[in-house]
C-alpha cells in the first residue's frame, strides 16, 4: 500500500464558479489543506479549473462519485487519471465488477490517483436507507460495503467517522476512510445526518476530513480552516 504524508483536512469547494472558487483557493495553503472538487463546480467549470488549482499547488480529490455500467465507469475514472488528479471516486453500491473494472482502468497510470468507493452518503439516516429498500442499518451497510471495496482492491472509502473504527478492524489500518459529514461543535448539521467533529473524526481514526460549508460560507474561510485545523490537533 502507497504511503504518505500532507495535510488530512480536504476543503469541499462547493461553489458555482471558477472565480469564487479561486478567490477562496487563493486565501488557502496547500500546506494546510487539499481541495475536493465535486458535481457543482466541475458541472459549471470543466477540467480547466482542476488545472488550475493544481497550479496553485493542491491536491484535487475529484468528487464525482462515478456510478454507471463497468465499462463507462472505468473509462470516467481514466479520464479522471489522465488530469492527474490526486483522489478519484465511484459508488461501492455500483457493485463488485464496476469497482474491478475502475481499478484495472487505473494499471496504466503511473502516478495513480487514490480509488475510493463511496459507501452510504454522510446525509443519509437509517430511515433515509430504508426507503430505498436497504434494511441494514447505515453502520452495517457502510461495513457490508467497505469490504466489498476492499475485496476489488480499491484504496479505501467514503464514509462517516463514526464508522470509522469498525471499518479499520475489519479492513485493516492502511485501508483510507475518507469522511465528509465533519461539523465543528455547536454549529448546524444543515443536510448531514451521520456527523462528528474535527476532533472526534481525528480520534476515530478518520484519515482524510472532508469539510465543505462550514469553510465556504464562513466570512473568513482561511481562519475558519485554521480553526478546524486547531480543533484536529485538540484531540
Ligand atoms: O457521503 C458523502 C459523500 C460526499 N459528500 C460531499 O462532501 C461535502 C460535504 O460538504 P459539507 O458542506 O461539509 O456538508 C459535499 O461536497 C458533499 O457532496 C458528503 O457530504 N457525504
Amino acid at each position: 500500500m502507497r504511503q504518505e504524508q500532507g495535510p488530512r483536512l480536504l476543503v469541499a469547494m462547493d461553489y458555482s464558479n471558477s472565480e469564487d472558487c479561486l478567490k477562496v483557493a487563493h486565501q488557502l495553503s496547500p500546506s494546510e489543506c487539499r481541495l475536493k472538487v465535486g458535481k457543482e463546480l466541475f458541472t459549471a467549470t470543466g477540467p480547466q479549473l482542476i488545472e488550475q488549482l493544481m497550479t496553485l499547488g493542491f491536491d484535487v480529490f475529484l468528487d464525482l462519485k462515478f456510478h454507471d455500467i463497468p465499462n463507462t465507469t472505468a473509462k470516467a475514472v481514466a479520464s479522471a487519471a489522465q488530469l492527474g488528479v490526486w483522489m478519484v471516486n465511484v459508488h461501492a453500491s455500483g457493485g463488485l465488477r464496476m469497482m474491478e473494472a475502475a481499478r484495472e482502468a487505473l494499471v496504466p497510470f503511473q502516478t495513480k490517483p487514490w480509488l475510493i468507493g463511496v459507501t452510504v452518503l454522510t446525509s443519509m439516516s437509517a430511515e433515509d436507507l430504508a426507503q430505498t429498500g436497504v434494511n441494514r442499518s447505515p453502520q452495517e451497510q457502510v461495513l457490508y460495503l467497505a469490504d466489498l471495496a476492499k475485496q476489488c482492491g480499491l484504496d479505501g472509502v467514503v464514509c462517516s467517522a463514526q464508522e470509522v473504527p469498525t471499518i479499520k478492524r475489519s479492513c485493516g489500518p492502511e485501508f483510507l476512510t475518507v469522511t465528509p459529514g465533519i461539523r465543528p461543535a455547536n454549529s448546524v448539521a444543515d443536510d448531514q445526518r451521520r456527523v462528528m467533529t474535527p476532533a472526534e473524526a481525528v480520534a476515530a481514526g478518520s484519515d482524510y476530513l472532508v469539510v465543505g460549508r462550514p469553510v465556504t460560507k464562513a466570512i473568513d474561510p482561511s481562519q475558519a480552516c485554521r480553526q478546524i485545523l486547531q480543533n484536529m490537533r485538540d484531540v
